[in-house]
């Protein structure tokens, strides 16, 4: 068996489900070879003793008010998995908090609470961690299975949340610096590199657009004010009233100028100072690469966030691939004491006499029970599924009528032979070939990812990995029989790779080594997303963030945590959403200081303010 340190070693108490990872990987990926990458990151980053000695917004303190990693230093409070539960069972203590799905949002949130001192159960349906930040392997390549393009991820400011999620459980990861964010390939041959600086970027688009030059400046400049807000906060619960009172006292400024532009969307601030329809469009593009929508649809807040973070800490990519993140998080977990258990499929939240959120039944028939419920789940998932039968709050109606599931998508996982990529290819690439109107459109736009760019590790030598994604929706791939299924999917791949041979890489159709589709159904099997869902977007035109719930829910006891909370889709932000939902979790069990009287008067005001999204 492989020694993958932040798995225990083989359990002896019965519980088949605690992963000998070799073992259960899904059953078409039990042949591949585990990259040795990911042997070495974990083994070599995550040791409790080598906590980094600075902590930013994520810092984690016990009830004590102590430092998470002094606890860790005078109290070898290290377990394994499985002497963890057995002692709890033994002893009768339940958990803190059950997480059900261990997406970046779940493991955030449980690795925060866990430095906190509570003792928390992940409860994860598929194999490994991660979700849509996990990987897969084939061939002797390591696939990302979502994004590879990292925000939050380096050393400098209060927003490289995915660097202190992992500082927190002392686990840092070896990141590649890219020098391009992505590379846009867009109608009326409008060719846009994002460079990591900001100068050059800015150069790159005014000389397509001079005559807009004032404007560009004055819009990013907006960005620029509300990233610098953003950057300027400790980041915490926003529905925790001492802190969020404490902020306002300490940066009013800061505060002020989010609280005026959280109902605010970047279209609308993009038009009062750029007329060019075509350099709106562009803002449209980049707007959909964060929100799946145009930029009148898309939170200012969210814009500036990412318009802004890939200039200033840069995007960067982590050795071994983006699965190693949820792997070190894992591994962090288990080292604070609590624990993970992979096919554990979690079928209903148990609901005591009151209606509070006491524990889960797992489709084998198991329970478990503990102070509080958090669902990594989508809000689509958690209100329609796991609390079948149950009557949905009035928040969570709110919810789905401001916001719809956005379409799923289709993913070509391609290994290339190297020579077809001309030499300074760059990592990511964004291709909308001649109609605008085809954005947001099924198959309209493509993402292209080639992390070898960057990692050559992970694809055997000679070869690169192609990974491409595409705007798809369930209903093109439910109602036909399998021959169809899988004649149809290499008739939409073999169009896409047309397309990205005419536009960027002749002879790549004859270059492929390795090719597998994903569709909606795929990303609905193995991601448990409803519809396969890529996650919320709004119905119409939203009042920026205000209508966007954060983690506590009408049911009590129960918290959502991932893409459908507060401030939506993107790795970066639903590590965001754990960060807060850990904070609000933590004052409720009693892990951080609280005000009954505060919370309920907050707790009403913002219900209040998502009504009027
Ligand atoms: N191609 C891409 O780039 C891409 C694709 C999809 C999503 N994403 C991003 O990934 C992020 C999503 O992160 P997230 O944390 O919200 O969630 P996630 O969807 O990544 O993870 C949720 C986890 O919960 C598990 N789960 C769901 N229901 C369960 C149940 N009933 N029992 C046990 N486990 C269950 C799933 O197996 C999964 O591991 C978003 O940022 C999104 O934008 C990126
Ligand atoms: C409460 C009240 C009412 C008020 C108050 C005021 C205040 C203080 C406020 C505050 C606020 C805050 C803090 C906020 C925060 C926010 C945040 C952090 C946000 C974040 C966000 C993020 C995001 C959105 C991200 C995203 C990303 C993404 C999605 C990505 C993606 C990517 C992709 C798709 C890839 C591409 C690819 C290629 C090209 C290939």
């Amino acid at each position: 068996m492989l020694n993958l340190p932040f798995l225990s070693a083989p359990q002896k108490h019965g519980f088949s489900s605690y992963i000998s990872h070799r073992k259960l990987l899904h059953p078409t990926v039990q042949n591949s070879n585990f990259h040795p990458k990911f042997e070495s990151l974990a083994s070599g980053v995550c040791k409790a003793s080598e906590f980094p000695s600075g902590y930013g917004g994520l810092r984690a303190k016990t009830s004590r008010g102590k430092r998470a990693m002094a606890v860790v230093s005078s109290e070898p409070v290290v377990e394994s998995e499985g002497s963890g539960r057995r002692r709890r069972e033994e002893s009768g203590e339940g958990f803190d908090a059950i997480v059900i799905g261990s997406g970046i949002g779940g493991l955030v949130a449980g690795t925060q609470l866990a430095v906190k001192g509570a003792r928390v159960l992940v409860l994860e349906k598929y194999v490994i961690p991660g979700g849509s930040s996990g990987f897969y392997e084939r061939d002797g390549y390591t696939f990302d299975v979502g994004s590879s393009v990292m925000f939050g991820f380096s050393d400098k400011g209060n927003l490289n949340l995915i660097t202190q999620a992992l500082d927190a459980v002392g686990c840092k990861m070896q990141v590649i610096p890219d020098p391009t964010m992505v590379h846009f390939h867009l109608p009326g041959n409008l060719s846009v590199r994002v460079h990591r600086e900001y100068e050059k970027f800015i150069q790159e688009l005014t000389s397509y657009f001079p005559h807009e030059k004032e404007g560009i400046l004055k819009f990013f400049g907006v960005c620029w004010k509300i990233f610098n807000a953003l950057n300027s906060l400790e980041l915490k619960s926003l529905e925790e009233p001492l802190y969020l009172f404490g902020q306002f006292f300490q940066k009013p400024v800061e505060c002020l100028t989010l609280a005026y532009y959280l109902p605010q969307n970047a279209g609308d601030i993009a038009r009062k100072y750029i007329k060019d329809p075509q350099l709106l469009s562009y803002i449209d593009v980049e707007c959909f690469l964060v929100s799946t929508v145009n930029a009148l649809q898309t939170p200012m807040i969210n814009a500036s966030m990412v318009l802004c973070d890939r200039h200033f800490e840069g995007i960067n990519y982590p050795i071994g691939g983006v699965g190693g993140i949820a792997k070190s998080l894992a591994k962090g977990l288990v080292d604070q004491g609590s624990e993970i258990l992979y096919k554990a499929n979690v079928t209903n939240i148990i609901l005591d006499d009151n209606g509070k959120a006491v524990g889960v039944r797992l489709s084998d028939g198991r329970e478990f029970f503990a102070k509080t419920i958090i669902s990594n789940a989508t809000r689509w998932d958690t209100f329609g599924k796991l609390l079948k039968g149950e009557e949905i709050p009035k928040e969570e109606e709110n919810f789905q009528n401001v916001y719809v599931k956005a379409p799923s998508f289709l993913s070509i996982h391609m290994g290339v032979k190297a020579e077809v990529l001309p030499p300074d290819t760059d990592c990511h690439h964004f291709v909308l070939e001649d109609d605008w109107t085809k954005l947001e459109t099924s198959y309209g736009s493509l993402f292209l990812s080639i992390p070898t760019v960057l990692d050559s590790s992970l694809a055997p030598e000679g070869r690169h990995i192609l990974h491409i994604f595409t705007v798809s929706s369930m209903e093109d791939w439910e109602g036909i029989g399998r021959e169809e299924y899988e004649a149809k999917k290499q008739l939409v791949a073999d169009e896409i790779i047309s397309r990205l041979e005419k536009k960027l890489f002749p002879g790549l159709k004859s270059s492929i080594d390795f090719m597998e589709v994903g569709t909606p159904k795929t990303h609905r099997r193995y991601l448990a997303r409803v519809d396969g869902t890529y996650g919320p977007m709004p119905r119409k035109t939203p009042k920026g963030l205000l209508g966007m719930p954060f983690n506590t829910t009408g049911v009590n006891g129960l918290y959502c945590v991932g893409d459908s909370c507060f401030p939506g889709q993107g790795v970066i932000a639903v590590a965001f959403s754990g960060v807060m939902c850990a904070h609000r979790v933590a004052a409720d069990i009693g892990l951080e200081k609280k005000s009954p009287v505060m919370d309920t008067m907050l707790l009403r005001l913002l219900g209040w303010l998502r009504t009027l999204a």
